[in-house]
């Protein structure tokens, strides 16, 4: 992943195509999304349109292109063409907010976890008294019990994930970008995760995407699962899923969420074996 761009680096600036009308209650607009890799196309004329303050999961068999998608739609990966737009509006102009897979090395470890928290706050030149309100705000909402004038190394990986999310959340991001947020965590802490960004999406209407590669994972939060074909990548399907927030792990042996799993592992083995 060598064009990976940093997640603070000033978005790249694409110029407004002509756009397909999307569906109504459409967010996040893609367009005609091209992207090879050493000239074999994975994406060859992507349209997808993201519903607003929705949940959408990513599922698709092994290097389908789920974090690639997922990192061209945040900017982290030049695109080769097409267009992607919120609210008609460039990501440049958008806040967003990026959750990596791998919370360990997504923290800067010379800061405290209220440090790292704040710190895209402070970089977008937020009064002190703002930062610490903010701060305070989030640690309410998430009922953070664990110090967080600690330094990350000090914290426990579910911790660890916990501040990342807090910090992706800090600016109050239009879209939510999740890269396996749940792999590396113990079960407890995926429930608490899942609780959380619950809770977040009802308060503020945040969308969301979220990479998954766990089928459960990606059913139980999603109003929306995104399930795409092998390489060269287009959309097999996408499933809704429409059981009431907040949800519960008990959910999971509700005869809906067993049907809608059952349906996307059918599409998903159809995919695979295509
Ligand atoms: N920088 C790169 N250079 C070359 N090939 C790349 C690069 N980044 C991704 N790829 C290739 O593009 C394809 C999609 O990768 P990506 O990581 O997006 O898939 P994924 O569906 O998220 O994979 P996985 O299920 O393994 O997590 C893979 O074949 C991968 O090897």
């Amino acid at each position: 992943m060598n064009q990976l761009v940093h997640p603070f680096a000033p978005a790249p600036a694409l110029a407004p195509l002509a756009v397909q009308p999307a569906a109504p209650g459409t967010h996040v607009t893609i367009r005609g999304l091209k992207k090879s890799f050493a000239g074999h196309p994975l994406y060859s004329g992507l349209d997808l349109d993201l519903p607003r303050g929705r949940i959408v999961s990513v599922f698709g068999p092994n290097g389908c292109g789920k974090s690639t998608l997922m990192n061209m739609v945040a900017g982290l990966i030049p695109i080769d063409d097409g267009e992607i737009l919120f609210d008609g509006k460039l990501l440049k102009d958008t806040t967003i907010g990026y959750v990596f897979q791998n919370y360990r090395d997504a923290l800067f470890p010379w800061l405290t976890a209220r440090d790292n928290i704040a710190y895209p706050l402070i970089r977008r030149g937020m009064k002190k008294a703002e930062v610490e309100a903010r701060v305070e705000e989030l640690i309410a909402q998430f009922e953070i019990r664990f110090d967080l004038s600690r330094y990350p190394y000090e914290l426990s990986g579910g911790q660890q994930q916990t501040v990342c999310i807090m910090r992706a959340l800090a600016p109050k991001p239009e879209v939510m970008f999740l890269d396996e947020p749940f792999s590396a965590l113990d079960f407890e802490m995926t429930l608490f995760i899942r609780d959380k960004l619950q809770e977040v999406q009802l308060a503020t209407g945040v969308t969301m995407l979220i990479v998954s590669h766990d089928l459960e994972d990606a059913v139980f939060l999603a109003d929306q699962i995104l399930l795409l074909t092998r390489r060269p990548t287009s959309i097999a399907e996408i499933v809704p899923f429409d059981l009431p927030r907040p949800r519960s792990a008990e959910v999971m042996s509700h005869p809906e969420f067993v049907r809608v799993k059952a349906h996307t592992l059918e599409v998903f083995k159809r995919e695979m074996n295509a």
